[in-house]
C-alpha cells in the first residue's frame, strides 16, 4: 500500500481525531472542512507534515485513495452529491456517521460505479482513548482487496473491529444509542422544567444518581446535531424511542391509579425477561462506594427515596420490544455500559427493587418530577417520530443553557467517572 493516501471530507471533532491518529501511523491524511475554514485549518495542522489541507472535497476526493465522509448525519447526501463524482478512479469510499442507512443511500446515488464502498462507525466519542472501544466496518460494495486495505488503515486506532451490514448497524445502535439517549435527553428536561439542578437535591445525590447527573450533562454539552441525526435518521429508533416513551407513561400511570400488583407482576416480569438468563458470575458492575465519590453536590446524610421511573422504564422498554441488551454489547458505546450497569444495579441488588416498586406506590413527594419526566419522554419521542430536527434542536438547546454553567466541572466529574468504572468493567 505504497503511496496510499487518506481523505477526510468534514474536520470536526471526529475528522481531526482521525486525522491525528491516521497521521501518527504513518499514513498521508489529505483533509478539508467548509471552504471558509481553510485557512484556520492549515495553521491547526501546519506542524503535522503528513496533514495535507485542501480548499474542499473535490480536491480532497480526486488526490486520495479511501475517502471518509466525517460530516453531520443530515448533510450527508448533500454533501457527497456534491464531491462524489470527484472521486478518484477505483478509490474507496466511507462515512462516519452514526447512521448508516441515510449514508448508503447517498454512496449508491452519488459514487461512481467504479468505486468501492466500504464505511465505519467509532462507536465512542472524539475524546475517549479509541483502544479496545468497537469500531463497526461495514462491507457495502467492495472487493475483499478493498475491504482489507481499509480494515488494515483503521487497524492504528486499536479499537475491536465488529462487521456488521449497515442494516444490521442501525438495528442495534438504534438501541444502544439512540433509546439510551432519549432516557438522559428526558430526565435533563424534567430538571430543566423543574427548574432543579439535580446535585443540589437530596432526592439526587449519591450512588447511581451520580451516574444518571453525570452522563446526562456529558449529553447536553456536547453538539445537538449528533444525537439529532442519530435518532431522527435511523429507521429503528422511532419504534423503540416511542416505547420508551410508552413504558413511561403506562407505568406512570399505574403508579398513579395505585394500581400495585399490576404494577409489581409487570416490573418483575420485564426483569425475568431482561435479566433472567444472565448468568451472575462476576460483581456488581456499580459499587456505591465508588460511585458516591463522582458527586457535583454534597451527599445529604439521609436520601429521599427515588422510584427510579427512568430504569424502570427501559427494563420494560427492552422487555417489550423482546431486546437483551447483552446480545448488543458488540456495539456498545461507554455510555451505554454504563447505563446497563445502572440498570443491573437496581435489578440485582437484594431488596432495592422491591423497596423502589414500594416507593413507587407509596411516596407520592416526586409525582410532579414524575409527571415532568413523562411529559419529556413523549416529548423526545414525538420529535423523532415527526423527523422534526428544528424542534428537536431547540429542545435540546434550551436545556443545555440552563446546563451551561456547570458544564466545566461536570465534564471533569464525569470523565473521572467513566474511567473508573469502565476500567472496573475490563477487569
Ligand atoms: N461526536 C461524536 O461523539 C461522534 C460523532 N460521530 C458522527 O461523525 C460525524 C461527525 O461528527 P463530529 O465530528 O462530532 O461533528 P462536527 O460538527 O464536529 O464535524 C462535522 C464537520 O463537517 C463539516 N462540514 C459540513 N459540510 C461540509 C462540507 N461541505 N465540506 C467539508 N466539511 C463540511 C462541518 O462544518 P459546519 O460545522 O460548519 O457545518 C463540521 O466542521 C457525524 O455524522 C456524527 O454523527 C460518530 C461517532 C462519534
Ligand atoms: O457514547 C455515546 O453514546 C456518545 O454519546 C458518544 C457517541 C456519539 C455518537 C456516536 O455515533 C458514537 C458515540
Amino acid at each position: 500500500m505504497e503511496n496510499f493516501a487518506i481523505g477526510l471530507i468534514g474536520m470536526g471533532d471526529m475528522g481531526k481525531m482521525y486525522a491525528r491518529r491516521l497521521s501518527d501511523a504513518g499514513w498521508s491524511v489529505n483533509a478539508c472542512d467548509r471552504e471558509e475554514k481553510y485557512d484556520a485549518l492549515r495553521e491547526e495542522f501546519a506542524d503535522r507534515k503528513q496533514i495535507k489541507i485542501f480548499p474542499n472535497g473535490h480536491l480532497v476526493s480526486r488526490a486520495s485513495d479511501y475517502i471518509l465522509y466525517n460530516v453531520e448525519a443530515a448533510s450527508i447526501h448533500r454533501v457527497v452529491a456534491m464531491y462524489g463524482p470527484s472521486t478518484k478512479q477505483r478509490a474507496i469510499v466511507g462515512g462516519q456517521t452514526s447512521c448508516k442507512a441515510p449514508e448508503i443511500t447517498a454512496f449508491e446515488k452519488h459514487l461512481p460505479e467504479d468505486i468501492d464502498i466500504v464505511s465505519c462507525h467509532s462507536l465512542h466519542g472524539p475524546a475517549v482513548d479509541p483502544r479496545g472501544q468497537p469500531l463497526v466496518i461495514i462491507k457495502h460494495r467492495a472487493s475483499d482487496e478493498s475491504f482489507e486495505k481499509v480494515k488494515h488503515v483503521l487497524s492504528c486506532l486499536g479499537s475491536t473491529h465488529v462487521y456488521l451490514s449497515a442494516a444490521q448497524h442501525d438495528k442495534i445502535t438504534a438501541d444502544t444509542q439512540a433509546v439510551t439517549h432519549a432516557a438522559f435527553l428526558s430526565m435533563g428536561k424534567a430538571w430543566h422544567a423543574n427548574e432543579q439542578f439535580p446535585w443540589e437535591i437530596a432526592r439526587y445525590v449519591g450512588g447511581i444518581e451520580n451516574v444518571k447527573i453525570n452522563l446526562t450533562l456529558r449529553i447536553y454539552s456536547q453538539k445537538w446535531h449528533v444525537y439529532a441525526g442519530l435518532a431522527i435518521l435511523n429507521p429503528y429508533a422511532k419504534e423503540q424511542i416511542r416505547q420508551y416513551a410508552r413504558s413511561v407513561t403506562e407505568l406512570y400511570k399505574l403508579m398513579l391509579g395505585g394500581h400495585a400488583e399490576e404494577f409489581r407482576t409487570r416490573i418483575k416480569q420485564a426483569g425475568a425477561s431482561v435479566f433472567g438468563k444472565q448468568q451472575w458470575d462476576s460483581e456488581l458492575l456499580l459499587q456505591d462506594s465508588v460511585l458516591d465519590r463522582f458527586s457535583l453536590g454534597n451527599k445529604p446524610s439521609t436520601p429521599l427515596p427515588n422510584n427510579h421511573l427512568s430504569l424502570l422504564a427501559m427494563v420494560d422498554c427492552w422487555s417489550r420490544l423482546d431486546i437483551v441488551p447483552y446480545d448488543h454489547m458488540i456495539c456498545s458505546t461507554p455510555l451505554f455500559r454504563l447505563w446497563l450497569g445502572v440498570t443491573e444495579y437496581l435489578f440485582r441488588k437484594p431488596g432495592l427493587l422491591d423497596d423502589v416498586i414500594k416507593i413507587a406506590m407509596d411516596d407520592d413527594t416526586f409525582r410532579s418530577d414524575d409527571l415532568e419526566f413523562t411529559f419529556a419522554a413523549r416529548g423526545w419521542s414525538d420529535c423523532v417520530t415527526f423527523g422534526d430536527f428544528e424542534s428537536w434542536k431547540d429542545r435540546f438547546q434550551s436545556t443545555q443553557r440552563f446546563f451551561e454553567p456547570r458544564f466545566p466541572e461536570a465534564t471533569k466529574v464525569g470523565n473521572e467517572m467513566m474511567r473508573t468504572i469502565l476500567q472496573n468493567i475490563k477487569k
